[in-house]
């Protein structure tokens, strides 16, 4: 059975959407945007009081990379705290009342279930292109984001092959597609990746300084220390090129490019101990924690809609 502090497989995470998207029509709904390149659906949690007019919404996706399993734990389990607390938690209550807030809980399916079924260690996405024996491109890279100059391969072998062309990936598309749709309404987009306890923002492409930089820095900061209130976990915030690496193609720099005022990569727990073998008996801390600095950009961004 489905379970909020295990690693669950997508059947279970496919049912688990059926089911709680069933449980409260005045507060959540699912709604498909696309298939994956083996045709699983990919699947959109619409979170937020039921409203006739259109509101100011977030996005959050995980499990962009199939190996980082804490990520679509963390979106299970913030659906999950959202549900339980409207009502009694009197920021969650506001955020969804005046906010709708979209999850993705698996961005790359087909790559998620791969890594249940046979490589543990798998990145990419499973797609296949004549002409190589060698599969998948990472969806972190196949943005439309000074696609392929830095950071990224042209190797379609390699694990950070950014692709045969920007979107060239039916789950990019998808997300970008439904991103660009909505881009009036969505005031922040946070993607969610494991590991190495950072918060990063744009950019990561290049060295150069986001236009809202300070800002962006700001906030950063400020979700990071309240996640450290809880139980002392150290995140480092910053510019994904100096904070990790430089690199392109990536989710947030092209969400920032588009618009989107408030643009973050989550790279939650360890620093390396376990890595991307967390742990089940960390979920359950891993998601607390993150769920104070979500909550926090989230009303950073109410309170300055
Ligand atoms: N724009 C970006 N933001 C964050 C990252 C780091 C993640 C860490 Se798993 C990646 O390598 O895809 C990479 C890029 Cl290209
Ligand atoms: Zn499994
Ligand atoms: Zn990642
Ligand atoms: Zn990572």
């Amino acid at each position: 059975a489905h379970s909020y502090t295990k690693y669950n497989s997508w059947d279970k995470i496919q049912s688990w959407i059926s089911s709680i998207a069933s449980s409260n029509s005045n507060l959540i709904s699912k709604q498909v945007i696309g298939n994956t390149y083996e045709g699983r659906p990919m699947t959109i949690l619409k979170l937020g009081r039921k409203s006739s007019s259109r509101k100011p919404a977030i996005f959050m996706d995980c499990g962009i990379h199939a190996r980082e399993w804490i990520s679509p734990a963390f979106c299970q389990w913030f659906v999950k705290e959202a549900m339980s607390t409207y009502g009694q938690d009197s920021q969650m209550t506001s955020l969804l009342n005046e906010m709708d807030v979209f999850v993705l809980p698996v961005f790359n399916i087909d790559g998620y279930d791969y890594t249940h079924k046979s490589n543990r260690m798998w990145r990419k996405t499973r797609s296949r292109k004549s002409g190589s024996s060698c599969i998948g491109t990472d969806p972190n890279r196949n943005f439309n984001a000074g696609w392929c100059t830095t950071g990224a391969s042209s190797n379609p072998c390699s694990d950070t092959f950014c692709g045969y062309s920007p979107e060239s990936e039916i789950e990019v598309k998808n997300v970008a597609d439904f991103i660009r749709r909505n881009k009036s309404i969505i005031k922040a987009y946070i993607t969610v990746h494991s590991y190495s306890q950072l918060l990063l923002f744009p950019y990561s492409y290049t060295f150069e300084l986001a236009a809202t930089h300070s800002e962006l820095l700001k906030v950063a900061e400020g979700a990071s220390a309240a996640l450290r209130s809880l139980y002392g976990t150290r995140y480092t915030s910053g510019p994904g090129a100096a904070t990790i690496y430089p690199a392109a193609g990536g989710s947030d720099d092209w969400a920032y490019d588009l618009g989107v005022k408030y643009s973050y990569t989550f790279e939650l727990r360890d620093t390396g101990r376990y890595g991307f073998l967390l742990p089940e008996s960390q979920i359950k801390p891993t998601c607390e924690e993150t769920m104070l600095a979500v909550k926090y950009i989230a009303a950073y961004v109410q309170k300055n809609l």
